[in-house]
């Protein structure tokens, strides 16, 4: 079974490693983590998951057959430089920095099999929304690794390297949105009378419950919508709101600054 070790390890990398773990898809043993300098971490990562931890020395990497990338992209030059020689010349690369290109992360780790992914957090409950695209050396039976591995924590598409921007600020980017809704409807609902723990079941039950309906069928959003408004009821109150608060805008402007943001971080990181 394949060697993976983790070069970072914060929320990115936990929230991986739980939904692999939980998923029984690759054996503790076989799950190796390093990072910078936090050294308390690692020790919880180990005693939660089981897993190995690489500290201080970076001999884990040689016989790596994948190697995870989850460093912030302003730590990734550094990190690269330090790694690179210890990696083995037929490991893949994973990477699900923000932003910094497989251009960039080749020009540091040489030419070799890098996929970039953009996973979010909700793998640590197998329901991440990824997106993966890779180099020309990634060939056909890694590229079918890859999306084994990848779909033990969630979703996968095969996306051009260049919409991993967009992606990022839908899916990477996007239970952040989700929870600052979560913290504002709870709030407005407590402020009305609702205790704290009715209101987040009944928020949380209506997300998954949306969810679900837009899963289940070729029904558009506004056409649900529609089901749910009654002319002169409660709905269309509500939504009149979100409309004059101009929310339609604040989403676009939302998923513009959170793209170009990734284009940022690629260029000033290249
Ligand atoms: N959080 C999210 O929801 C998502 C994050 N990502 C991407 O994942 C990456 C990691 O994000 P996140 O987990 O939130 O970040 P964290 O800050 O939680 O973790 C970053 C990790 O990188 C380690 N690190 C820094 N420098 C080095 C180095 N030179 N060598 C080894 N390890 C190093 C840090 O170690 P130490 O603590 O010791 O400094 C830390 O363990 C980012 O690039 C982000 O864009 C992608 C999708 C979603
Ligand atoms: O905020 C960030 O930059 C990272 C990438 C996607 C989610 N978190």
């Amino acid at each position: 079974m394949a060697k993976i070790v983790f070069v970072g390890a914060g929320s990115m990398a936990e929230a991986i490693i739980n939904g692999l773990t939980k998923k029984e898809k690759i054996s503790p043993e076989n799950i190796h983590v390093m990072n910078k300098s936090d050294v308390e971490q690692l020790v919880y990562l180990k005693e939660t998951y089981n897993i190995q931890i690489v500290c201080p020395e970076k001999i884990a990497l040689n016989d790596a057959e994948i190697v995870f990338l989850a460093m912030k992209p302003k730590d990734a030059k550094v990190a690269l430089l330090e790694i690179a020689p210890f990696i083995n010349k037929n490991a893949t690369i994973i990477s699900v920095i923000a932003g910094v290109s497989i251009q960039t992360i080749s020009s540091y780790l040489g030419s070799r099999p890098i996929a970039r992914v953009m996973p979010n957090t909700s793998a640590a409950v197998g329901l991440s929304a990824s997106a993966v695209s890779w180099n020309e050396h990634v060939l056909d039976d890694a590229k079918a690794d890859i999306i084994d591995l990848l779909e033990a924590i969630g979703t996968v598409k095969t996306v051009d390297e260049e919409d991993l921007h967009v992606v990022t600020a839908l899916a990477g980017s996007g239970p952040a949105y989700l929870y600052y809704f979560a913290e504002h409807f709870e709030a407005a609902a407590i402020k009305h009378g609702l205790d704290k723990s009715d209101a987040r079941q009944l928020f949380i039950q209506t997300m998954e419950g949306a969810a679900q309906m837009l899963k289940n069928g070729d029904i558009e959003p506004e056409e649900l919508r529609r089901k749910v408004t009654s002319p002169g009821g409660t709905t269309e109150a509500g939504v009149e709101q979100l409309i004059q608060h101009n929310v339609k805008d604040a989403i676009f402007a939302c998923i513009d600054a959170a793209q170009n943001q990734s284009r940022i971080l690629g260029q000033q990181y290249e």
